[in-house]
């Protein structure tokens, strides 16, 4: 049995395990415990690695075993944990797709003092216009968006998010393992509400439709104020909640959303496969 911390930022859920248990097996052990019927449960499991100068390291690893840059909403859910646990209100968190300052807006209050308000910077995000040819169904248009990890926006007019004739679940796991992607990409439909507020549908790498991410309220953001022309604070709404998005000209993009703590324990790794 190991230690374990869940939490969820917009019902995005992560598992938070201390990195000096991984013992080498980071992909196996997020499959496992990523499980919903045969352990805990979660999109991905965030590996808290602790530095002598008092910051933070996190590998990321999605449900399907695969490694990812950051999460915007793993990373939130680490610092709601760290202020949970040890009162920390201001973390710097190093992980592969670039190092996030988080900050604690505001705590609940003492019926939910699980509940955090937290905002990350998420750097600068580069927006680049591009389509792909899907087998079947054509040209999609749309833009690659780099937040750190790799991103499709696809903006969309249609009330459910289909778009090219398909739903947002289909067209996303054809273009989230597109040739043209080599690595994968997150795939974000997007419909614009007014110049302030964006509505998304995420399919996520490694992990298929999810409730919210951080990463890709990010995205969907970053693609609506440059090729659309949306407000550089704006409100992103996917279906497990709202987050909202500061990006001024030059600066980095913050992202201030809620993260909670859901339980701690400890979980078997019977059925650990290398
Ligand atoms: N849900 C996350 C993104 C997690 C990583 C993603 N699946 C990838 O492979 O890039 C977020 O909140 O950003």
């Amino acid at each position: 049995m190991i230690p374990f911390v869940k939490a969820h930022a917009c019902g995005n859920d992560f598992l938070v395990v201390e990195e000096t248990l991984a013992n080498n097996n980071h992909a196996g052990m997020a499959r496992l415990l990523c499980s919903r019927n045969y352990s805990v449960g979660a999109d991905g499991v965030e590996f808290l690695a602790r530095k002598d100068d008092g910051t933070f390291f996190l590998r990321l690893f999605n449900a399907d075993g695969s490694e990812a840059e950051l999460s915007g909403n793993g990373t939130r859910c680490v610092a709601a944990w760290l202020a949970y646990s040890e009162g920390l209100r201001d973390t710097t968190m190093g992980t592969p797709g670039g190092t996030k300052q988080c900050r604690v807006i505001e705590c609940g209050d003492d019926a939910h003092e699980e509940h955090f308000l937290i905002q990350t910077s998420m750097g600068v995000p580069k927006v680049l216009e591009q389509a792909v040819v899907v087998d079947g169904v054509g040209e999609v248009a749309g833009a690659v968006v780099d937040v750190g990890n790799p991103h499709f926006v696809i903006f969309t007019d249609h009330p459910a998010f289909r778009a090219s004739g398909l739903g947002w679940e289909e067209l996303g796991a054809m273009i989230c393992t597109h040739k043209d992607f080599p690595k994968g990409t997150n795939v974000e439909f997007v419909r614009v509400i007014s110049k302030g507020e964006i509505a998304f549908r995420i399919y996520e790498r490694g992990v298929g439709p999810t409730q919210s991410s951080g990463t890709g309220t990010s995205a969907s953001a970053a693609a609506s104020i440059v090729l659309l022309g949306c407000d550089r604070s704006l409100t992103a709404s996917s279906l497990g909640g709202a987050q909202q998005v500061v990006w001024n000209d030059g600066e980095q993009l913050m992202l201030t959303g809620p993260a909670e703590i859901v339980c701690k324990g400890e979980v078997s790794l019977q059925g650990l496969a290398s």
